[in-house]
C-alpha cells in the first residue's frame, strides 16, 4: 500500500482562509482578537516559531503583539507582566514560548496565565476541563492532529490509538483527546518494554518522541494512519520528523509529512484559540 499524504500546510491555509472571514466579521462589530507571545532568550529555533505565529495571525487579522525579554528576565518580572496582560482587555491570548531558561520555572508560569486566555491549553484548569471531556482551549497540537484526521473522515471510534511519547504539550493530551473521541489508546515510552509490539498493532499512531527517524516502516501496521509530531533539526539545516517518511509511506494508509504536516496546524490552531477567547470575551456567538 502507498498511503496518502496529509498535507497539514494545506489544510491550516483552508481553515485560515475560514478564519480570516470570521475575524472580519468580528471586526464589522468592533472586535479584534489579539494574541502576546512571550519569548524569553534568543533560541533561533523558537524565533524562528514565534515568527510564523506572527506570520499567521497577520494573515487571519488577529492583532499579534511579541514580547522580547533577555535570558536573565527574572521569574517575578515574568509573573507580573502576566498579570499585566490577564488585566490588559485587548488581549484575548497569551502564550509564553517554552522552553524557559533553567532559572525560570515553567509550571508557575503556566498556573500565571488566566485560564481564560491560556490559549496553549497547559493551564491545569484547562488540562482538567479536557479531560472531563469539557469544552476549553484544547493544547494546538493534539487539536490539530484532530483536525487532519477529520479532514480524511478517519474514523478515530473504536480504533487501536497507539501514543509514543508522554509529554504534557503533546503526547498526554493527544491520547485524551483521541480517548475523547473513542479510541483505545495506550501510549509508548522510554521504559516501554517491546514498544514495536505496540506500534504494529496501531491502527492510528502518534509519533512525539523528538528523535530523528526513531520508527520506520518496519515498526508500523499495513493500513494504518500515521501521525508524525516530530521536529528535528538535521545537521544540514534540513526538518525531519520522528518517523522515516519513506518506509512508512510504503504501508500506512495515510501519514503526515515533516515539514508540511502537523506544524501548520499546531499554529492553526493557536488562531483558533485565540478567535474562541476574543468571541468568548464579548459572548459574541
Ligand atoms: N508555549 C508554546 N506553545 C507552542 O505551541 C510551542 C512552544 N511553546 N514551543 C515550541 C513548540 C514547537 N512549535 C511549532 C509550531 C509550528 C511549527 C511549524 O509550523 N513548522 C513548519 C516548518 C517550519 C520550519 O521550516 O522551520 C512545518 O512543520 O512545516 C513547528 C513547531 C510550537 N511550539
Amino acid at each position: 500500500m502507498t498511503a496518502e499524504v496529509i498535507y497539514g500546510n494545506v489544510l491550516a491555509e483552508s481553515m485560515r482562509n475560514e478564519m480570516k472571514e470570521e475575524v472580519d466579521k468580528l471586526k464589522e462589530n468592533g472586535i479584534v482578537p489579539g494574541l502576546t507571545v512571550i519569548l524569553i532568550g534568543s533560541d533561533p529555533a523558537s524565533q524562528s516559531y514565534v515568527k510564523g505565529k506572527q506570520k499567521a495571525s497577520d494573515k487571519v487579522g488577529i492583532h499579534s503583539d511579541l514580547i522580547e525579554l533577555p535570558s536573565d528576565t527574572t521569574e517575578q518580572a515574568l509573573l507580573d507582566l502576566i498579570h499585566q496582560l490577564n488585566n490588559d482587555e485587548k488581549v484575548h491570548g497569551i502564550l509564553v514560548q517554552l522552553p524557559l531558561p533553567k532559572h525560570i520555572r515553567e509550571q508557575v508560569v503556566i498556573e500565571t496565565i488566566d485560564p481564560s486566555k491560556d490559549v496553549d491549553g497547559f493551564h491545569p484548569i484547562n488540562i482538567g476541563r479536557m479531560i472531563a471531556g469539557k469544552d476549553t482551549f484544547f493544547p494546538c497540537t493534539p487539536y490539530g492532529i484532530i483536525q487532519m484526521l477529520k479532514s480524511k473522515n478517519i474514523e478515530i471510534e473504536g480504533k487501536n490509538a497507539v501514543v509514543v511519547g508522554r509529554s504534557n504539550i503533546v503526547g498526554k493530551p493527544v491520547g485524551q483527546l483521541l480517548l475523547n473521541e473513542n479510541a483505545t489508546v495506550t501510549y509508548c515510552h522510554s521504559r516501554t518494554k517491546n514498544m514495536q509490539a505496540y506500534t504494529k498493532s496501531a491502527d492510528i499512531l502518534i509519533v512525539a518522541v523528538g528523535r530523528a527517524h526513531f520508527l520506520s516502516g518496519d515498526d508500523i501496521k499495513e493500513g494504518s494512519v500515521v501521525i508524525d509530531v516530530g521536529v528535528n533539526r538535521l545537521e544540514t539545516g534540513k526538518l525531519t520528523g520522528d518517523v522515516d517518511f519513506e518506509s512508512a509511506k510504503e504501508k500506512a494508509a495515510y501519514i503526515t509529512p515533516v515539514p508540511k504536516g502537523v506544524g501548520p496546524m499546531t499554529i492553526t490552531m493557536l488562531l483558533h484559540n485565540t478567535i474562541k477567547s476574543a468571541k468568548k470575551y464579548y459572548n459574541f456567538s
